[in-house]
């Protein structure tokens, strides 16, 4: 793993969540993008080498209404960078992780992403992603 490329966290409105990061942070909120496969609209922030990902759900089939509604607000997931999603994706599969989906999907961002299940991964939800290339 490379680095932590972000933080994910789940929040009730994004438009209360971004001016409130953006204060506590003191740093603007770059882009906001949707990813409709996943059911969310994402806000980001860059905190040195890496980011804070907030995430509203865009619809109630979403995990990220699924969270909000079971725990609240908070600290949904933690992504890694990796070179190679596939060649980790493996290496971890072997290794008996669970992962989510077999194979990388469309993340924001610019990402490939992967996701292992947290009941493998002492209950943190993990993210794997690699920028996609060419
Ligand atoms: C845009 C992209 C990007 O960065 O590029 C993103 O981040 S998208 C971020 C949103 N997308 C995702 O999260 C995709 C991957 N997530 C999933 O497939 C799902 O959310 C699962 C993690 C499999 C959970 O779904 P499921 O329907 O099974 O929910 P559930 O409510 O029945 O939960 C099953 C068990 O997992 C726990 N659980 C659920 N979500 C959790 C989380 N985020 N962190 C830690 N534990 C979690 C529940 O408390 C429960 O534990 P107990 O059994 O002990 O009660
Ligand atoms: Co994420």
């Amino acid at each position: 793993m490379l680095k932590i490329e972000h933080l994910g966290i789940a929040v009730k409105k994004l438009q209360d969540s971004v001016p409130l990061f953006e204060q506590l942070l003191n740093t603007p909120c770059y882009k906001t993008e949707g990813v409709e496969s996943e059911g969310v609209m994402t806000a980001f922030f860059q905190t040195g080498d890496s980011k804070i990902e907030l995430l509203e759900a865009t619809k109630p089939e979403s995990p990220i209404a699924k969270f909000v509604e079971k725990k609240g607000e908070g600290i949904h997931h933690i992504a890694f960078e990796v070179e190679n999603i596939e060649a980790e994706m493996k290496r971890l599969a072997a290794l008996g992780f669970e992962l989510l989906n077999e194979v990388p999907k469309n993340g924001a961002d610019n990402k490939l992403v992967c996701f292992l299940h947290p009941k493998t991964t002492n209950g943190v939800l993990i993210e794997l992603c690699q920028e996609k290339r060419g």
